[in-house]
């Protein structure tokens, strides 16, 4: 399975860069994990609506330049459908039954996704309805892509 998370900004926080690289390397016998790393579009201070959703379609544009054609596109949204982990674990069997061995998660950035993101992916994917930084988010999903996986193949994990 090749999986790709394409995300606006980049992790500042030492804590949170260290947590994704353990699972990172955690996921190493699993699957093969890329991330892609977007700059956040140039805003200027208080920007108005009109600047904000400018930025935001400009930025939405190269995140899907960014993914692979024929992969299998799940945005994280919060107001998409939430899912267990052993949820996520089936959806990766079935994607992989069905011959999909490519998976691209897309994060947003400051100003969420635009539009034309949200209607090209296949699914919208809710991790709360409590809003995250986008940070904190790619350290979650990474946990919840290993737990998947530990569950898809009844290894135990714990913690
Ligand atoms: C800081 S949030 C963006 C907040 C923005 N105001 C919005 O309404 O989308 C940055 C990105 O993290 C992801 N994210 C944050 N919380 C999430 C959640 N509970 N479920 C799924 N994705 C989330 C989304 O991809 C979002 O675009």
């Amino acid at each position: 399975m090749k999986i790709t998370i394409v995300a606006i900004g980049k992790i500042k926080e030492k804590y949170l860069a260290a947590g994704i690289q353990e699972f990172l390397k955690r996921l190493t016998p699993y699957c093969k994990l890329d991330i892609s790393e977007l700059a956040e579009e140039r805003m200027p201070d208080n920007p108005s609506p009109a600047e904000k959703a400018q930025a935001l379609t400009r930025e939405g544009e190269r995140l899907l330049k960014a993914v692979r054609t024929g992969s299998y596109l799940i945005v994280l949204d919060v107001a998409g459908q939430a899912l267990s982990s052993e949820q996520l674990a089936a959806k990766f069997d079935s994607l992989a039954l069905s011959g999909q061995s490519d998976i691209t998660f897309i994060i947003g950035g400051a100003f969420g996704l635009s539009a034309e993101v949200v209607r090209a992916a296949k699914e919208r994917l809710s991790f709360s309805k409590m809003t995250f930084t986008h940070q904190m988010i790619r350290l979650l999903l990474v946990e919840q892509v290993y737990r998947a996986f530990k569950i898809s193949r009844g290894e135990p994990y714990h913690w």
